[in-house]
């Protein structure tokens, strides 16, 4: 299996956004290099997530760019997705480990070690860790646990930890720093003037 890249980029499809056009643009500069997460709203039908996972598939596939699927499982088997990624109102992460099978890839949430272990035994590949900062894309999340809060999971799991929430490339060194392996993004790039340029700097603050 090829080792996660370390910038993933999660669709925004709130009203007035362009997803496909963000992940092209990303793709362009990251490659392979990216993961990109589809990520609907919880009011969005199945067939609404399958026909956009399915477009984002196909743009991710010429670069061998990593495509995982928030929430709805079955999409990503749907489609032939890398895996998915599961939270606290989803399905358990042994149940979803089960359902995408021993090689997928399989993100969990968490934001302590405690949870963070669990989450490992159950089956997680990586983990989603946050929010660490402040963020407007999702709304009745807790405090912000910022890069010390990502260090104490970082030092109680051997799975890769991505941090989200608020992260911008600015942010990312003292992320890197705390132990984080990578970064999950949606503002980032996709409310960015130019979301190309702004994964182009989101990557060298990865290389860094
Ligand atoms: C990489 C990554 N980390 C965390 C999340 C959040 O997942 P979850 O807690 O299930 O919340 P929703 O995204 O489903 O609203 C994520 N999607 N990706
Ligand atoms: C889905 C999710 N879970 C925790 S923060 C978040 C949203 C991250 O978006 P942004 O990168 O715009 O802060
Ligand atoms: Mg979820």
């Amino acid at each position: 299996m090829p080792s996660l890249a370390r910038l993933h980029l999660i669709t925004d499809t709130r009203p007035g956004r362009d997803p496909l056009s963000v992940v092209r643009a990303a793709l362009t500069v990251a490659g392979a290099d990216l993961v990109v997460q589809v990520r609907v709203e919880d009011s969005a039908t199945d067939r609404e997530a399958y026909d956009l996972t399915r477009r984002v598939l196909a743009l991710c596939a010429p670069y061998r760019a990593t495509c995982l699927v928030n929430d709805r499982l079955h999409v990503a088997l749907a489609v032939g997705a890398a895996g998915g990624h599961v939270g606290a109102d989803d399905l358990p992460v042994a149940a979803a480990r089960r359902v995408l099978g021993p090689t997928a890839v399989l993100g969990a949430t968490a934001r302590a070690p405690g949870t963070a272990n669990e989450a490992v035994a159950a089956g997680a590949s990586y983990l989603g860790v946050g929010p660490c900062h402040h963020t407007g894309t999702k709304t009745g999340l807790p405090d912000p646990i910022g890069p010390a809060g990502v260090r104490a999971v970082v030092d109680a799991v051997d799975v890769p930890v991505i941090a989200i929430g608020g992260v911008t490339a600015a942010r990312v060194p003292a992320l890197r720093a705390a132990g984080a392996y990578g970064v999950a993004v949606v503002g980032a790039v996709s409310t960015a003037a130019d979301p190309a340029r702004a994964t182009a700097a989101l990557i060298e603050a990865l290389t860094c």
